[in-house]
């Protein structure tokens, strides 16, 4: 039998988690139950006592109800909070938006749960969800999480307004590439670089007077976890949906250092209408700068010469905010929908979610049901996430590599794809955001699939990934 439950603690009990249980019996159940509890819960008791509601009635005897139907409640009690046996669960108002997870496979740290935890208790919080991607954040906000709220909160957004992940055909590059062509073109993205001050500033975002500070770093990718990545396609799950005789690639990038000038201002002044404005800016100037990143690849991919526009398959922003209609009157003003570290489902686009450059892309088409997206929040995972932090898997790693520091360099410049990174900047990057670095991208995706949430399209493997 398997049963997805919605899992919630006692103090909590707006906070529901999703988790999927296989079980053979009523007694194999409660103990995987409890297993989940202690695992999930690190301030419980061994003794946590376990309740089962099915449509808000306590189950008094498990076995009579076997199979559960999907979304039984599963509450747990400290041994000490349980109360006795009634049948309602206890009113709890302590959170004060209801807040949901997506995540049933995929690991979530504590620490991030808490931090949206927090968020929600905001003022004029209305609802936050968070992915399987779900994470710590630098901040005080999580990254991998959709929050509805009455008001606009920059905070929210973070400083790198409008990042996402675009994806292009590589015009004249095809999906047979041989080692020999992955290494000529490694080489000569290395020596291209994507170096600041090179790209022509062509739009009328990157052209805007707010924007001309910053114009040096148009068409730039942007250090760390942000890449352009060549994929072919592992398998198309969708016939048609993409030509399996193409070569890809994908950029993920933002607004660079127009968007962190754009959250330090509100910061200092918390001018709210100038941020807004400032935020559709970053949000345009970021995807044309991914358009741009595109097209330096497709020219060096064509040795240099220029070639055609790059034509886009999907371009999504994972971190900005967008008004949206409140569900219960959609008369009153609106709510603001913000999305840090998570893609949305609602564009009418397809989405890449990325594991890393050593696991596959998964490209996703998200459900248009309205339970699921009210749900979801009209939001997927963007990406893996990450499971370490930069400093623990440099660790990890210069542990595992205790030979030369070169032998490991060219360990970490090869992926289990026989792929290729391409690093021209800092030599850390390359262990910071090794694939040991992020969650399974299958766990994420298999969540993502079991509320019901996409519909995979086609799996991508990277082939060469350029790091800055
Ligand atoms: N295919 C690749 N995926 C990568 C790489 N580096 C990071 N990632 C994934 O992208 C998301 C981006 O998250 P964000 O919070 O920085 O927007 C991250 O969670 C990883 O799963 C890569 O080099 N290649
Ligand atoms: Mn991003």
């Amino acid at each position: 039998m398997r049963t997805r439950f919605d899992f919630v603690h006692c103090d909590n009990q707006r906070a529901v988690r999703p988790l999927v249980l296989t079980y053979d019996d009523a007694e194999s159940l409660a103990l995987a139950m409890k297993a989940e509890a202690l695992g999930r819960f690190k301030h419980i008791k061994k003794s946590a006592n376990v309740r089962f509601y099915v449509n808000g009635t306590l189950v008094q005897d498990l076995a009579d109800e076997l199979p559960f139907p999907d979304g039984t409640r599963v509450v747990i009690y400290d041994k000490a909070s349980a109360p006795a046996v009634s049948a309602r669960e206890p009113a709890d108002t302590s959170v004060p938006a209801p807040t949901t997870f997506l995540h049933a496979e995929t690991v979530v740290d504590e620490d991030a749960i808490q931090q949206l935890y927090r968020v929600a208790k905001l003022p004029g919080m209305v609802a936050c969800v968070g992915m399987p991607d779900l994470h710590l954040g630098s901040g005080a906000y999580p990254v991998g999480a959709a929050f509805v709220a009455s008001r606009i909160i920059p905070e929210l957004v973070g400083s790198d307004i409008g990042c996402g992940m675009t994806l292009f055909p590589l015009p004249g590059v095809s999906s047979d590439l041989t080692d020999r062509q992955l290494q000529r073109l490694s080489q000569a993205l290395g020596q291209d670089g994507f170096q600041p001050g090179e790209a022509t500033v062509d739009t009328p975002a990157s052209q805007h007077p707010l924007a001309a500070a910053h114009a040096r770093n148009f068409g730039t990718i942007g250090g760390g976890n942000h890449f352009a990545e060549l994929q072919v396609i592992h398998e198309l799950l969708e016939p048609g949906a993409l030509d399996t005789s193409a070569a890809y690639l994908l950029v993920h990038s933002g607004s660079r250092t127009l968007g962190e000038a754009v959250a330090a201002q509100f910061k200092a002044d918390g001018d709210l209408q100038a941020y807004c404005e400032a935020h559709k800016l970053c949000v345009t100037w970021a995807s044309d700068n991914r358009r741009k990143i595109g097209q330096r690849f497709a020219d060096v991919c064509s040795g240099g010469s220029p070639t055609e526009p790059v034509q886009t398959i999907l371009d999504i922003t994972h971190n900005s905010y967008v008004p949206v209609s409140p569900s219960e009157n959609p008369q009153d003003s609106p709510h603001y929908l913000h999305r840090k570290g998570a893609a949305p489902m609602d564009a009418g686009q397809l989405v890449a979610i990325p594991g890393s450059r050593g696991t596959y892309t998964y490209i996703v088409r998200p459900s248009t049901d309205a339970e699921v997206l009210a749900r979801c929040a009209c939001s997927i995972a963007h990406g893996a996430g990450r499971a370490m932090s930069r400093g623990k898997v440099t660790a990890l790693l210069k542990g595992r590599y205790r030979s030369r520091r070169s032998d490991a360099v060219e360990a970490l410049q090869r992926t289990p794809f026989d792929g290729y990174v391409v690093c021209p900047g800092r030599v850390e990057v390359l262990y910071e955001e090794a694939p040991e670095a992020y969650k399974d991208i299958e766990l994420v995706i298999r969540d993502l699939v079991a509320v019901g949430a996409i519909s995979v399209v086609a799996v991508m493997k990277p082939l060469i990934t350029c790091k800055m």
